[in-house]
């Protein structure tokens, strides 16, 4: 039986890589990392124990990297430095600078965890995972803006189509800048095949279209929450369909999403997720996803 597969948003998640923040985060500083006022690395640790023990309690298996105190502080976010498909990894390349020894050490991960590479980026290319999202099993999206671009989605298509996936590529804004973190996962949350969260003015209008032409149901945050949370209440990250986990405070967009069906789980995430500019879906790398 595979061990590996992910070509979905959504499907029951089984397996997940990920890395516990350490002393690497300890030893981080904020000005060179991008980290806000509300960054406090043990509350952080703290906080990221309470998403691995919801993690946990799903049955999940995780598959660990070690920090290893290797100064790499945005490695807990690993889903970007890899994207995991039924075929095996690919070993992305960061458009943030500091973080470019990340996708080798998914590698060296799934080197021992018996997981095929299927290829890696190299040159020009650059693709952050947090940009990319699968529309269906043979359809990758992915969010060109200072972490990706379109070389990247080039060499994606070199090496995904064979395996009957198309890549597709749509333009991010500016938004807060060069050194600030926007992904399109920024932007867009799937809970499910058929229903997405959104930020709705961020969102490029051509994908905008092709998602509603497959019948998502688009679903908008409050806008005052994605402003209050620095745009962490739309990093929503689904277990399996419609059961989901965010980080805690922002009762409209669990509303929102509880209206539709969904259940939400909640963890602490100031000082780890509002503070790194990254959420549960940033933090988790699902492996194996399978309905
Ligand atoms: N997928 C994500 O949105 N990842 C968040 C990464 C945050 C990290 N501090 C970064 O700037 O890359």
């Amino acid at each position: 039986m595979k061990n590996y597969g992910c070509q979905s948003m959504a499907a029951p998640m089984s397996r997940v890589l990920m890395r516990r923040p350490g002393d690497s985060l300890r030893q981080a500083d904020p000005h060179l990392w991008n980290y806000n006022g509300y960054f406090d690395p043990e509350k952080a640790i703290a906080q990221y124990q309470a998403l691995v023990e919801m993690v946990e309690a799903t049955g999940a298996e995780i598959l660990w990297l070690e920090d290893g105190n290797d100064g790499l502080s945005d490695g807990m976010f690993t889903r970007d430095a890899s994207l995991i498909t039924k075929a095996g990894a690919v070993l992305l390349k960061m458009g943030k600078a500091l973080r470019a020894p990340e996708p080798e050490s998914h590698g060296r991960a799934y080197a021992m965890a018996n997981i095929p590479v299927l290829g890696r980026l190299t040159g020009e290319a650059l693709v952050e995972g947090g940009d990319t999202l699968w529309l269906d099993e043979h359809t990758l999206v992915v969010g060109l803006g200072f972490r990706s671009n379109r070389e990247g989605v080039r060499q994606l298509n070199e090496l995904l189509n064979p395996h009957g996936i198309e890549v597709l590529g749509f333009d991010l804004p500016v938004w807060s800048g060069e050194t600030a973190c926007l992904h399109l996962m920024s932007v867009i949350s799937p809970l499910a095949d058929d229903l997405y969260l959104v930020h709705p003015k961020l969102i490029p209008a051509a994908l905008w279209i092709l998602m509603k032409q497959r019948g998502i149901e688009l679903i908008a945050a409050p806008e005052a929450e994605f402003h209050d949370s620095l745009g962490l209440n739309l990093n929503v990250m689904p277990f399996s369909p419609r059961d989901c986990v965010m980080i805690d405070g922002f009762p409209g967009t669990r509303a929102v999403m509880e209206a539709h069906g969904v259940r939400v789980r909640t963890f602490e995430g100031d000082a780890l997720c509002m503070a790194c500019e990254g959420g549960p879906t940033c933090l988790t790398n699902p492996i194996l996803r399978e309905a």
